[in-house]
């Protein structure tokens, strides 16, 4: 038989009741970023055909980038994908990159080295109204594309120029939406 003991406080149970449902919102809000985190799919650009000089570069941004979601195009930055695409044909490719692209939350692409591919992947993703992030290291002697820097509209569609060191605060005011 259950006797009750005195009463609970009725200050005790508003506030452990307040505590316990900000709690619960708290939770929900780390768990519903962590999965937002985790769902997010970023396609990245980088040159293959056109020149693979960047391709330790382009494997240091993606590993920031696997910070902010999945990135559906690791493979930029492997560096023996002549073998890993070479059984691929170039319709297979292209059928593969348009439908990750379409399926990506957001587009960075790394657009020091032009590349024919990367240029039409850029198009393509402005078309589809992805929100895109344009990296370009002046430092490299090369000057970008009109096309690429003329698209600059400071809400979908950023170009950075920009050094190594920075890429970490532009990864993260970019994804800070
Ligand atoms: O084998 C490939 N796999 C592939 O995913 N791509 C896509 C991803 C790159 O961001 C972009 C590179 O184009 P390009 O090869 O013209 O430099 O095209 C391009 C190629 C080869 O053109």
């Amino acid at each position: 038989m259950l006797e009750v003991v005195g009463s609970i406080p009725s200050q005790v149970i508003p506030k452990t009741t307040n505590s316990f449902l900000a709690w619960c919102s708290a939770l929900r809000g780390f768990w519903s970023s962590i999965t937002y985190k985790q769902m997010r799919k970023i396609y990245f650009c980088g040159s293959i055909r056109a020149g693979r000089q960047d391709v330790e570069l382009y494997g240091r941004i993606i590993e920031q980038l696997q910070a902010y979601g999945i990135v559906l195009t690791e493979h930029v930055a492997n560096k023996e994908i002549e073998l890993s695409e070479v059984n691929l044909d170039d319709k297979f490719i292209h059928d593969r990159d348009i439908e990750w692209l379409e399926n990506c939350d957001a587009v960075v692409a790394e657009v020091t080295q032009p590349s024919l591919g990367v240029g039409y992947e850029i198009g393509r993703a402005v078309a589809m109204k992805k929100r895109l992030l344009c990296l370009f290291r002046p430092a490299s002697g090369k000057k970008l594309s009109a096309m690429i820097g003329g698209a600059y509209d400071s809400q979908s569609f950023i170009v950075k120029h920009y050094a190594e060191l920075d890429v970490p605060q532009i990864l993260q005011e970019f994804f800070s939406y």
